[in-house]
């Protein structure tokens, strides 16, 4: 079967490139089931520096993309966004899209958390915005699978021989490594040194200069093997089942999570969102979780925390949509290692074209910034020593039309070789307790660490 479907592949595509009327050609074609976390193992064995993973919250979309046929990237600071639309803009004019037509050709990827600072070696290659037209995309929608493969009509060849490669390989899927490497090493920023930072953020928010400031840390694992990605992957998918799956690997650096948080999503004129801030561990019992829910749904610290979330996201939502809905009180999202204070939210009548522009406008929210923003962000670059590079940002994809969806990168690390840096902030506000605000980043990484198959030690 495989056989078949290739050379059907390779014959309608070096026929379309012989007549392209534009620099890129698409051909997209139903496939068998597969399973996208086998197909994104299959990248570097078959030539792929790049490999991408996407799954949204309920499972029911996922996009797995190997190679880059397209990317558009900036080191801009300021206009960084208008830049990535622009040339997205650009982009969707310049395909030649054939095959099934439902599947709009695709970019995925992602942004620094802050372009201002200066980016730490660990995050090289992850700029300050970039999206990807993978070479092959998998793509899992509305129960149909398909496959869509996008070249330059010219210099088609070396593709096309990975493309092949990948192709035939995909009827023996590789065997996953059952064991796990182990850790070797294993530090975090000084313990004291963060309170510190904590404690000096509460100070300023008590003068009045800001109202809360999300304060992140890292932990960094040295294993006695290298990482496996896919396995990772493969069990964040077994061990998170309702939050977004996210992989972006690019020379052999792999930024990879399983965050539980919608930045925004466009479909039409229709965006969604959802204010998630907020937290309290899972009990160890139904009752000491339902205690600890209503706890978290009663604390008035907690509420603060969220509140300005649910602020801000309803200010911005008025200002685009013509109509936004939202609970009026947060609901409880419940985790496997946590829950949170939950309120989503559902525009109508959206004014702004592209899914990017609400990105722009949403990014930082008070769940990963602070408020206000500006005051918010500087706090962060004079209090916390990390570079959290794409960590806390947006992740995401967007199609030709301008449709797509982000998640903002948390419950998240970066591979590399060996190494994995893990991280996890939390909102401080004036009535915030340094430790307990400690511990709930620890409960934040549990979910990677719980992947990598490290015991979560708090
Ligand atoms: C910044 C993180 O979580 C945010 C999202 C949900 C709840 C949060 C909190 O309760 O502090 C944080 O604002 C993280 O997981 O690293
Ligand atoms: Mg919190």
């Amino acid at each position: 079967m495989a056989i078949v479907f290739q050379h059907k592949i390779q014959q309608q595509l070096h026929e379309l490139a012989a007549s392209a009327a534009r620099p890129f050609v698409s051909w997209t074609e139903p496939l068998e089931d597969i399973d996208p976390v086998s197909f994104f193992m299959q990248g570097p064995a078959c030539g792929f520096r790049e490999r991408f993973f996407w799954s949204d919250r309920s499972g029911g979309t996922v996009f797995v993309g190997l190679g880059s046929a397209y990317a558009i990237e900036t080191e801009e600071t300021d206009g960084r966004f208008q830049y990535i639309e622009q040339e997205r803009q650009r982009w969707a004019g310049q395909i030649e899209q054939h095959g099934e037509a439902d599947m709009p050709p695709l970019l995925f990827g992602g942004f620094s958390f802050d372009p201002h600072r200066p980016p730490a070696s660990v995050w090289r290659g992850f700029s300050a915005g970039k999206l990807v037209a993978p070479a092959v995309l998998l793509s899992v929608k509305n129960g149909r699978t398909l496959l869509t493969v996008t070249l330059p009509a010219g210099g088609m060849e070396r593709d096309m021989e990975r493309i092949g490669r990948l192709l035939r390989r995909m009827e023996e899927p590789l065997p996953f490594s059952a064991e796990f490497p182990t850790v070797i090493s294993d530090e975090e920023e000084e313990k004291e040194r963060w309170l510190a930072a904590v404690h000096e953020a509460i100070a300023s928010i008590r003068t009045g200069r800001l109202e809360k400031v999300v304060l992140a840390r890292a932990r960094r694992l040295a294993f006695n093997a290298v990482i496996d990605a896919a396995f990772v992957l493969r069990r964040l998918r077994e061990q998170q089942p309702f939050a977004y799956l996210f992989a972006f690997e690019q020379d052999g650096r792999c930024f990879i999570g399983a965050s539980p948080e919608q930045l925004v999503r466009k479909e039409g004129e229709t965006c969604r969102s959802v204010c998630l801030a907020g937290s309290v561990r899972r009990g160890g019992s139904v009752a000491e979780d339902e205690q600890l829910g209503a706890w978290l749904q009663a604390d008035s610290k907690n509420r603060e925390e969220h509140q300005f979330v649910v602020r801000m996201i309803r200010s911005l939502f008025s200002s685009v949509c013509e109509t936004v809905e939202m609970p009026a009180v947060p609901q409880l999202l419940k985790l496997p290692h946590i829950q949170h204070l939950c309120t989503p939210v559902v525009g109508r009548g959206c004014r702004e074209p592209s899914v990017l522009r609400l990105v722009e406008l949403m990014h930082p929210t008070p769940a990963l910034g602070g408020t206000p923003r500006e005051r918010a962000m500087e706090a962060i670059r004079s209090l916390e020593p990390l570079d959290r590079g794409w960590y806390a940002a947006p992740i995401g994809w967007v199609d030709a039309d301008g449709n797509g969806e982000w998640a903002v990168a948390i419950r998240s690390g970066l591979l590399e070789g060996n190494k994995a840096t893990l991280f996890a902030g939390c909102g401080i506000v004036a009535h915030s307790d340094p430790t307990s605000e400690y511990e709930e980043t620890n409960v934040k990484m549990a979910p990677m660490l719980s992947a990598l198959g490290v015991m979560n030690n708090d």
